[in-house]
């Protein structure tokens, strides 16, 4: 690595990330909306499904971990379930079917009316998380997107769509993890 190019790059991303971040408080409202339907769907016995890819497959693992788990509190478990964990259910759809229906047939599989879903995509386009999102609302399920600016195809079917203002991928996830951890403090204060 060139020395010289060191310092560039960290000071761009800092800056950045510092510019998307002033911009999160103009998500509030909706945060704070999709925090309260998500607890009111828990309340009454619903679950919580998260899915993506990549770096937003992790941040839907994480996420749903901090319900089942705890985030702060200590309190009961709380339903969640993270839909691109189960590598024979993925590979299995995926190699069977087709990769854009893994986590849709696992909406249709474990999917009901009351039960949310939180679909992250930084594009808003990724097919598999599109299907996923239409396979929730045809089953009468809340949806809550968590995207990039505009929120590609998933600010068209998204109950709430959650769009970061910025096109760089990793910008967004930083933000989407910040986003999922007020949320989930949000819940866990409301339930508990
Ligand atoms: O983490 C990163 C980039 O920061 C990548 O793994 C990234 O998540 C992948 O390219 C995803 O496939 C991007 O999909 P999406 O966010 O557009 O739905
Ligand atoms: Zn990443």
């Amino acid at each position: 690595m060139r020395k010289g190019n060191e310092k560039p790059v960290i000071d761009k991303a800092l800056e950045e990330h510092r510019e998307v971040l002033s911009s999160l408080a103009n998500l509030r409202e909706k945060i704070k909306f999709a925090a309260e339907m998500i607890a009111q769907n828990l309340r009454r016995g619903g679950t919580v499904f998260f899915c993506g890819n990549g770096g937003s497959a992790a941040d839907a693992q994480h996420l749903a971990g901090e319900l089942v788990g705890k985030f702060l509190r200590d309190r009961p478990a709380l339903a969640a379930v993270a839909l691109n964990t189960n590598t024979s259910v993925i590979t299995a759809v995926g190699n069977d079917y087709a990769f854009e229906r893994v986590f849709a047939r696992q909406i249709e599989a474990l999917g009901k009316p009351g039960d949310c879903l939180v679909a992250i995509s930084t594009s808003g386009t990724s097919p598999n998380v599109v299907e996923a999102v239409r396979a929730a609302r045809g089953r009468g399920m809340l949806v809550i997107g968590m995207t990039g600016a505009g929120g590609g195809r998933l600010a068209e079917w998204c109950d709430i769509c959650l769009e970061v203002p910025s096109h760089s991928t990793p910008r967004v996830q930083e933000m989407h993890l910040l986003v999922g951890h007020i949320i989930c403090q949000m819940v866990e204060e409301a339930l508990c």
